[in-house]
């Protein structure tokens, strides 16, 4: 049992609050990722899991057990390097050797975890390799496996590809996904990256200065952020977060700009959230009701558009399919349906209708 725990855990450094008072579980086999912008304490988090730092207060438990006092060998946490870096001069087989080769297990052992965590990688044909002959996808698997050799509860990545090409990136996190989840270990991965996070995560929790702010698997959180913080982090185009104003249960949406049919208010809202991909943009005509706006510029990406509107005080991006005949400086018709919009109080809070 892998289940990685934080109990009201905090952590210091002179007058800067890295973690405040965190509480998590992860669970057994699960891909886990720690999601936020620099600073927001997710590698403190991971030096706090393999033991390298002290929680100021709180607890830290592993498989169940309290591992406040249990030194970082004994924890049996495996971290993988930043950038899955190989030693140059070893071949993969060496490479994979060393962790066991340096604490001195017995040789017929190495051979056999060896072979174990090469069956298990797919990788006995390439072992004879030297790093610069492997491809990325055959690195990582050979890092991985290294981390592996020592057959550890849980392995952690900090940031593991953010120096790859960004094709090798999105190569490479498919790798990572189908690999954890062949192998069936927690995995706990650090990321800045909104899209890489959503994209591998089974679960994810969402830090901001040292405050975990919500804790959920992507879509759910995607779909129901807690806060505008979260919103505007998840997604891109970010969500659109517009003033909104309510006349008894009714709400206007950037002055009117967007219309949005039926959408009924609570007494405390302020903003309104609407993802890109909701919003629905069509041309102006003349004697038309409602509110027109103007295109302010459009962004032709292919298979999708980005439309940026002047919508009333606000500017809204629109997310389209395809590539619809919409010109800037003309005047568009926007809507949303009600249940596409997310309500937020003056302190940035979601609000449940
Ligand atoms: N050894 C240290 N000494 C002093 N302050 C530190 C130390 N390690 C981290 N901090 C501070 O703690 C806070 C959290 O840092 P941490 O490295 O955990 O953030 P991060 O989210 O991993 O950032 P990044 O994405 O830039 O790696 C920051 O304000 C950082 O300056």
């Amino acid at each position: 049992m892998a289940e990685i725990a934080f109990r009201n855990v905090g952590k210091r450094y002179g007058g800067t609050v890295a973690l405040s008072d965190a509480s998590f579980t992860i669970h057994d086999n699960e891909f886990f990722c720690f999601f936020g912008p620099p600073l927001s304490g997710k590698s403190t988090i991971l030096r706090l899991i393999l033991g390298l730092e002290m929680p100021d207060h709180g607890e830290i438990l592993i498989g169940g057990k309290p591992v406040n006092a249990v030194s970082p060998a004994e924890r049996n946490v495996a971290m993988v390097f930043q950038n899955l870096a190989l030693f140059p001069h070893m071949s993969a087989r060496d490479n994979i050797r060393f962790p066991l080769a340096e604490r001195k297990v017995p040789q017929a052992e190495i051979e056999r975890k060896l072979a174990d965590v090469t069956a298990k990688l797919h990788i006995g044909h390439i072992l004879h390799k030297q790093p610069a002959q492997l491809s990325g996808g055959e690195r990582q698997r050979v890092a991985i496996a290294r981390a592996l050799v020592r057959d550890p509860v849980a392995y952690l990545m900090d940031d593991p590809i953010s120096a790859l090409d960004a094709r090798l990136r999105e190569e490479t996190r498919v790798e990572l996904k189908r690999i954890q989840r062949e192998l069936g270990k927690t995995l706990i991965y650090v990321t800045h990256d909104q899209e890489e996070a959503m994209s591998v995560a089974d679960r994810m929790a969402i830090l901001e200065a040292g405050v975990i702010r919500q804790v959920g698997a992507p879509l759910e959180i995607y779909d129901h952020p807690a806060s505008t913080y979260v919103a505007r982090l998840l997604g891109s185009p970010m969500m659109n977060i517009l003033p909104s104003t309510a006349s008894g249960r009714d709400i206007r949406v950037a002055d009117g700009a967007i219309a949005v049919e039926g959408l009924a208010g609570v007494a405390e809202i302020a903003e309104v959230g609407v993802r890109p991909e909701d919003i629905k943009v069509s041309a102006w005509t003349q004697g038309q009701s409602g509110t027109p706006s103007r295109v302010y510029e459009v962004e032709p990406l292919g298979g999708y558009t980005v439309v940026t509107v002047d919508a009333g005080p606000s500017r809204v991006r629109a997310l389209m399919r395809g590539q619809p005949d919409i010109r800037p400086e003309t005047m568009v018709a926007l809507s949303c349906d009600a249940a596409a919009v997310h309500l937020f109080s003056r302190n940035g809070t979601a609000l449940s209708r």
